[in-house]
């Protein structure tokens, strides 16, 4: 499958997903695979390795933010009424809870809520094998009904990215730098929109560590404004909308090389280390 492969095998009836993320190098490496799907509905499961949790036993950053954007995707995209292509517009993830010491993966369950003119939402839960749920994550897709072409020379065949690879250069002034690498590529040839989230936590968390300050991740939400390119670098320049005794919202701009914004990212967390204020 070439392409569009990632909702198209969706729509072509495959029974199950494992097809498709067998070939998308992003889900491969996070080892991210399909269950079952149907009209408006897809889940997926990933193991989770005990020394893979973050601190608290949190999801790792790139499986959960990786996971929210295919599960939704996959969901609206499946749904009768929508376009079978498109791109993630606006996706937002709510960490809840962490995941049980027993726990030994994750379910993904996507549902599309609405699919008008274009435009489809989608929300997933996350849940570990005990029942619990771990997170949340809500998404906006806008199809490909205009018919613009995909941006290419995107390819699903390639290896399965490594997860070393989703890493930041932090910058002594709070901000990062990432260099856009063919592993980090979706089938369309741009950033994974999954992955630019998980970059934009890191980033969030190097600004947090820059301001002396430890904090639980509450919420991050991406706007999508232009495509990634799939080479170069981005900048990650974050600024602090508030700093309050308990919560701290973090605004973080992704800019392309040519200064344009590529999308913003607003993250809000619990303060779980003494801030040193300046
Ligand atoms: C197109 C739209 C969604 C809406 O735009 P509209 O309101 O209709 O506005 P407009 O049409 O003005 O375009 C706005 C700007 O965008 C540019 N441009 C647009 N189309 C193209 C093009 N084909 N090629 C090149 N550039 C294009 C355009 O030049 C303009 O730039 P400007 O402002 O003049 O400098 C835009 O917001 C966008 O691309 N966001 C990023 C989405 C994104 O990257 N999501 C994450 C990855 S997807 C994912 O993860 C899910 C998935 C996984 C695996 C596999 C498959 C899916």
């Amino acid at each position: 499958m070439a392409g569009d492969s990632y909702s198209s095998a969706l729509l072509t009836g495959a029974e199950t997903t494992g097809e498709l993320l067998a070939l998308s190098a992003v889900e491969a490496g996070l080892r991210l695979t399909g269950v079952r799907t149907g009209p408006g509905r897809a889940e997926f499961r990933a193991p989770l390795a005990p020394d893979s949790l973050g601190p608290g036993r949190r999801l790792p950053p790139t499986l959960l933010a990786v996971a929210a954007d295919a599960a939704v995707a996959s969901a609206v995209f499946a749904h009768p009424a929508s376009s079978p292509t498109g791109v993630t517009v606006e996706l937002r993830v709510d960490q809840l809870a962490p995941v049980a010491p027993e726990a030994r993966h994750l379910d993904v369950t996507a549902v599309a809520l609405g699919v008008t003119d274009g435009f489809g939402s989608g929300r997933a839960e996350f849940r570990d094998d005990r029942g619990a749920l771990i997170a949340h994550a809500v998404g906006m897709m806008v199809g490909d009904s205009d018919g613009r072409a995909p941006l290419g020379p995107g390819s699903d065949a390639r290896p399965p990215m490594d997860p070393e690879a989703v890493r930041i250069q932090p910058l002594g002034d709070g901000s990062a730098r990432v260099d856009v690498s063919e592993g980090l590529l979706n089938s369309r040839g741009m950033l994974h929109g999954g992955l630019l989230m998980a970059l934009a936590q890191l980033a969030q968390e190097h600004c947090h560590a820059t301001a002396g300050a430890t904090l639980r991740p509450l919420r991050l939400g991406v706007s999508y404004l232009r495509p990634a390119p799939g080479e170069g670098s981005l900048h990650f320049r974050s600024e602090y909308v508030r700093r309050g005794r308990r919560l701290w919202t973090l605004r973080t701009e992704v800019l392309r090389s040519d200064g344009t914004i590529a999308a913003i990212a607003t993250g809000t967390g619990a303060i779980s280390g003494v801030p040193v204020r300046a």
